[in-house]
C-alpha cells in the first residue's frame, strides 16, 4: 500500500484516449465511470480539479471526421466545435451526481505573467470554494506556437502549484509507464514506483500509438519532473479500469507512482523561472562556464560566446552549451543589446564598454536555476 494521507487536493487529467472510443466519438459510458469515481472522491472530502483533453477529438466526432486534419486552422475550428460539445457532456453527467462544473481555457502566456497567474489562482480558488469542479483545457482555438503549452500533461503539471494540489493523476489508456511502449514491444514491463525521473527513465518513454493522444509517455514524464521538482506527486492510471481513481487514492499499488523522493524541491520562484515562464532569448556559453554553472555559481560575461533573441534586463533567458544542451535558466541583469557588447569580456571591463555597470554578473546565482536532466 502507498500512503496518500497527505493528499487533500488532486488534479485529475483525462487524456483524449480515455474519453473517446476507437471511432473517435466521445464515449459517454467511459466518461460516466470516471465522473462516478470523482463524485465518490469528492464525497470523501477531497478537492478535485479536472484537466480534460478531447476538444479536437470531440470536434472530429461531431463532424464525423475519421482523420485528424493537418492544417492548424482546421484543428482550431475542431477545438471550438468540440469543446462546447465536451462541456455539454460534462455538465449533463456531473449533474447526475448533483455536481456543478466550470470551464477554464488557458495558454502558456497565462502562466508567464505574474498578474495573470494571480488572477487565475484567485478565480480557481473561488470556483473551488463554491464547491464547483473546474474543468481546464488548453485554449486550442486561439493558441499559436509561441503561446502554446502544447499538451495537457504539461498544462496540468504547471497548474499544480497554482491550485496548491499535492497530487496529479494522469488518466490514460495504459496501466502506467512501461520500460518500452507495450503497443510495440510485448515484453515491456510495468514500473510501479519511481522516486526520480532521470535519463534512464526518460529513455523508456516513446510517442503515442494513437491518433487521438498528444505526446505519449514523453510529455507524461516531463510532467512528472515538473510536479516532483515542486515537491508534488504524480501518478499514471488506466481509465479503462473502472475503479482506478478510487483504488489509487486509497493507496492501492496500481498504475505508476512518481513520488520524486530522491529528487530536489525547487522554491516557488525557482520553479516559476524553470518551468512556468517562457524564456525570451538565449546565451551560448563555453565549456568552462558550463562546468562552473553546474556548481551553482553566477554567470559572468567572460563565459558568454553568443547571444540570441531580443530581450530586456529582467527577462528570463536560457543558458545553453555549444552542443545546444540547456544548462540553466535565469533572470538576466543585462539586455540582449548590452550582452552583445560585453560578451567574452571580464566583468571589470563592463564599465568601459557600456559607460555604466550595475552588476558584475549577467545572471546572479540567486536568479539561476540549473537544469537537471
Ligand atoms: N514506455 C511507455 N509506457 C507506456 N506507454 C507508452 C510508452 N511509450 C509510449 N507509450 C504510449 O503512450 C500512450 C499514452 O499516451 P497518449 O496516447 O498521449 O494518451 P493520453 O491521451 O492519455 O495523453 C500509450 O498508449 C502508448 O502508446
Ligand atoms: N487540448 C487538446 C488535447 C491535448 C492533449 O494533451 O491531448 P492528450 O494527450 O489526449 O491528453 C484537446 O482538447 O483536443
Amino acid at each position: 500500500m502507498r500512503n496518500l494521507e497527505h493528499v487533500k487536493h488532486v488534479i485529475i487529467k483525462i487524456g483524449s484516449t480515455s474519453l473517446c472510443n476507437e471511432d473517435g466519438q466521445l464515449d459517454k459510458e467511459r466518461i460516466l465511470k470516471l465522473i462516478q469515481q470523482i463524485a465518490i472522491l469528492k464525497r470523501k472530502g477531497l478537492k478535485v480539479t479536472l484537466v480534460s483533453s478531447g476538444a479536437i477529438s470531440s470536434g472530429m466526432g461531431v463532424l464525423n471526421l475519421s482523420e485528424k486534419p493537418k492544417e492548424i486552422s482546421k484543428k482550431q475550428a475542431l477545438a471550438a466545435i468540440g469543446q462546447a460539445h465536451l462541456m455539454q457532456i460534462y455538465e449533463d453527467l456531473f449533474s447526475l451526481f448533483h455536481l456543478k462544473c466550470a470551464q477554464i481555457l488557458l495558454n502558456h502566456d497565462d502562466f508567464d505573467h505574474r498578474k495573470r497567474l494571480m488572477n487565475l489562482s484567485y478565480a480557481l480558488s473561488s470556483i473551488l470554494d463554491y464547491d464547483v469542479i473546474p474543468i481546464i483545457n488548453e485554449n486550442d482555438t486561439l493558441a499559436v506556437d509561441e503561446i502554446k503549452v502544447g499538451d495537457n500533461d504539461t498544462l496540468s503539471a504547471l497548474l499544480l502549484p497554482i491550485v496548491d494540489a499535492q497530487l496529479l493523476v494522469l488518466v490514460s489508456d495504459i496501466d502506467g509507464l512501461y520500460n518500452d511502449n507495450p503497443h510495440t514491444n510485448s515484453n515491456a514491463k510495468l514500473l510501479s514506483d519511481i522516486e526520480l525521473v532521470d535519463d534512464k527513465i526518460m529513455n523508456y518513454a516513446k510517442d503515442s500509438s494513437s491518433q487521438f493522444g498528444t505526446g505519449g509517455m514523453v510529455t507524461k514524464l516531463r510532467a512528472a519532473k515538473i510536479v516532483n521538482d515542486y515537491g508534488g506527486d504524480m501518478a499514471i492510471v488506466n481509465g479503462n479500469n473502472e475503479t482506478a481513481l478510487i483504488d489509487l487514492l486509497e493507496g492501492k499499488q496500481i498504475g505508476t507512482y512518481f513520488s520524486g523522493k530522491a529528487g530536489r524541491t525547487l522554491s516557488a520562484r525557482d520553479h516559476w523561472i524553470m518551468y512556468r515562464s517562457s524564456p525570451k532569448g538565449k546565451v551560448i556559453v563555453d565549456d568552462g562556464a558550463c562546468e562552473a554553472l553546474k556548481t551553482h555559481t553566477s554567470l559572468l560575461p567572460k563565459g558568454i560566446k553568443e547571444v540570441e533573441g531580443s530581450f530586456m534586463q529582467g527577462s528570463i533567458i536560457d543558458v545553453l552549451s555549444f552542443k545546444g544542451q540547456l544548462i540553466a535558466r535565469g533572470i538576466t541583469n543585462y539586455s540582449s543589446d548590452e550582452l552583445k557588447l560585453i560578451k567574452d569580456h571580464h566583468s571589470n571591463e563592463i564599465e568601459s564598454i557600456l559607460h555604466y555597470k550595475d552588476y558584475d554578473e549577467v545572471i546572479h546565482a540567486d536568479n539561476l536555476v540549473i537544469n537537471k536532466g
